[in-house]
């Protein structure tokens, strides 16, 4: 995804990346270690949830070893050719070549990829029918830093060519606080570390939204007159924009209640709950699950998805024949 926002913004540095701690300090050994042997870094597989940072991240690792990167893809390289011209046209010894969407790679240019992130060549077939032949081309040690929401699409052969694979967690309102302190003071604005966080706890834990509300929070606060964005205001313009105390918006409301109301709190398949909304089950699963699972209000078992206690609670309806776990709601 592209960001409307100021590119400026955009941490450059370890230092700069707010969170994401244990993911840091291994990279930061990986990077230095890399560097003083003067070797390229193993190819990195970078998974999470939209919006935590992954792109950042790849121009991160690529800034601190003071290479080059290339940007491409999944989708955008789809004959072994589109590979090829990118694998030959530009990349130096120890570049970073970033695969955003890597789960998307089709498997012919996929196959096309194993002995370039192996061997550093490339197969290409030259000519057609009997007179074709394969010539190899050597390719400068690079690395591969592949970024993906869905790493259960990632084929076992690829998954096992990289030999750092890292997964990013959901930020903390104070995490998120502290980054949109940062954007605050580098665009001029005043803005409230309680404001920064309440912005935080209602984000999704996602950078991205964050970012986002921030900017809407911030119209509020203009058009009111306000030059420091305080927490009344950041309450005022959340509570506007539809985002409920933990962050959820309609869509996240109208998936709990349909899975409560009408099918009993589950369980109930990922499919039939999406036709039920009339969405499609891939942005159930991307976009609404990861976060309604990690504040622990769906669950997703081997029969469907399944609401919990803490999902009523949270509604404020009656846990009759919730088929979960009580233990939470009763010591309440
Ligand atoms: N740890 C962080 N510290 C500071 N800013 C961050 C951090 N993580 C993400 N951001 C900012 O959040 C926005 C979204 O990040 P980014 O585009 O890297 O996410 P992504 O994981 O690649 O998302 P997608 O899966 O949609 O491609 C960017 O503006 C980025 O600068
Ligand atoms: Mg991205």
């Amino acid at each position: 995804m592209t960001e409307p926002l100021d590119p400026a913004l955009r941490p450059k540095t370890l230092t700069e990346y707010v969170g994401q701690e244990r993911l840091k300090e291994k990279l930061g050994v990986y990077l230095q270690a890399a560097k003083g042997r003067k070797e390229a870094l193993d190819h990195t597989l970078l998974f999470g949830p939209p919006g935590l940072g992954k792109t950042t991240l790849a121009h991160i690792i690529a800034h601190e070893l003071g290479v080059n990167i290339r940007v491409t893809s999944g989708p955008a390289i789809e004959k072994p050719g589109d590979l090829a011209a990118i694998l030959t046209n530009s990349l130096e010894e120890g570049d970073v070549l970033f695969i955003d969407e890597i789960h998307r790679l089709g498997r012919v240019a996929e196959e096309h990829l194993y002995p370039a992130m192996e061997d550093f060549k490339l197969d290409i077939v030259l000519g057609q029918g009997p007179a074709a032949r394969t010539i190899e081309l050597p390719l400068p040690r690079f690395t591969l830093v592949g970024a993906t929401t869905r790493p259960g699409l990632i084929t076992a052969p690829m998954r096992s060519r990289f030999g750092i694979m890292e997964h990013l967690e959901y930020y903390t309102p104070e995490e998120i606080g502290t980054n949109l302190l940062r954007d605050a003071r580098l665009l001029g604005f005043g803005l409230d570390e309680t404001a920064a966080i309440e912005i935080g706890a209602r984000s999704r834990g996602t950078m991205r939204i964050a970012k986002r509300l921030l900017r809407r929070v911030r119209d509020y606060a203009e058009v009111a007159g306000e030059s420091l964005i305080g927490l009344d205001r950041a309450m005022h313009a959340l509570d506007k924009l539809g985002l409920d105390a933990a962050g959820l918006d309609d869509r996240d409301k109208k998936y709990l209640e349909t899975l409560i109301h009408r099918f009993a709190g589950g369980p109930v398949g990922v499919d039939t709950l999406a036709t039920a909304i009339s969405e499609d089950a891939l942005t159930l699963e991307d976009v609404y699950e990861p976060y309604l699972i990690q504040l622990g209000f769906i669950k997703r078992t081997p029969r469907g998805r399944v609401a919990t206690a803490h999902a009523y609670d949270h509604l404020g309806l009656p846990v009759s024949g919730v088929d979960g776990d009580f233990s939470g709601f009763l010591t309440n």
